[in-house]
């Protein structure tokens, strides 16, 4: 009796499919139409108005995606993100540089500093360079000109960092604010 070998039935003509019925055929014809569709949209050409609209809207006003395996760690780092906005936006303390008030860094902005500056019995100072900027004021390096020696330390001594705050700042609303006594 003849043996019947491996892969006979390699070469063999594929049995016709089941015809399916014409409904649905149809409809996988429209999901292709569909899903070429969507390519095309894809790669950037809108097809109908609505499309355009939509297209033009989202130019407009882009939308910034979070990429994220699980739709749980988008939450959290928005929700952290959030909490800590508002931690920043909610201290009125003036502690933190990046709570900043427009108006007031607008003022301290364009408030002239002057050269020199002496204050209580120290040496007078030059400014130089800007440091940097807090909440309610900027500071600046100052260097000694006159008075002081060589060994001058704290207040007198030869390169200080010297900070200016807007008498109009939010800082200064209720009297000198309490880091010139820490300072002092
Ligand atoms: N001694 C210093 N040496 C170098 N840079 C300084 C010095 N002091 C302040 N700065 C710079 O100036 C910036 C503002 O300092 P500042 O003390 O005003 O910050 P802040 O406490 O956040 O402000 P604010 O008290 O007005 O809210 C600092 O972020 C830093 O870059």
């Amino acid at each position: 009796m003849p043996e019947l070998r491996k892969g006979v039935c390699r070469g063999r003509a594929k049995l016709a499919q089941p015809q399916q019925p014409q409904e649905t055929r149809k409809q996988t014809r429209n999901q292709g139409r569909k899903r070429g569709a969507a390519a095309v949209i894809e790669v950037g050409r809108p097809r109908t108005r609505l499309a355009a609209k939509r297209l033009k809207e989202e130019e407009e006003h882009p939308q910034v995606v979070v990429i994220s395996e699980r739709e749980s760690d988008i939450l959290k780092e928005l929700v952290k993100d959030n909490k800590e906005k508002e931690a920043v936006m909610g201290d009125d303390s003036g502690g933190l540089s990046a709570n900043k008030a427009p108006e007031q860094e607008e003022e301290g902005s364009t408030a002239p500093f002057p050269e020199r500056v002496q204050f209580g019995g120290s040496p007078m100072y030059r400014i130089e360079r800007k440091l940097g900027k807090g909440g309610f004021g900027q500071v600046f390096v100052g260097r000694r000109v006159s008075g002081g020696n060589e060994r001058a330390t704290g207040s007198a001594a030869m390169e200080v960092a010297l900070k200016f705050e807007h008498r109009n700042s939010k800082g200064c609303s209720y009297g000198p604010p309490y880091e010139w006594q820490v300072y002092k």
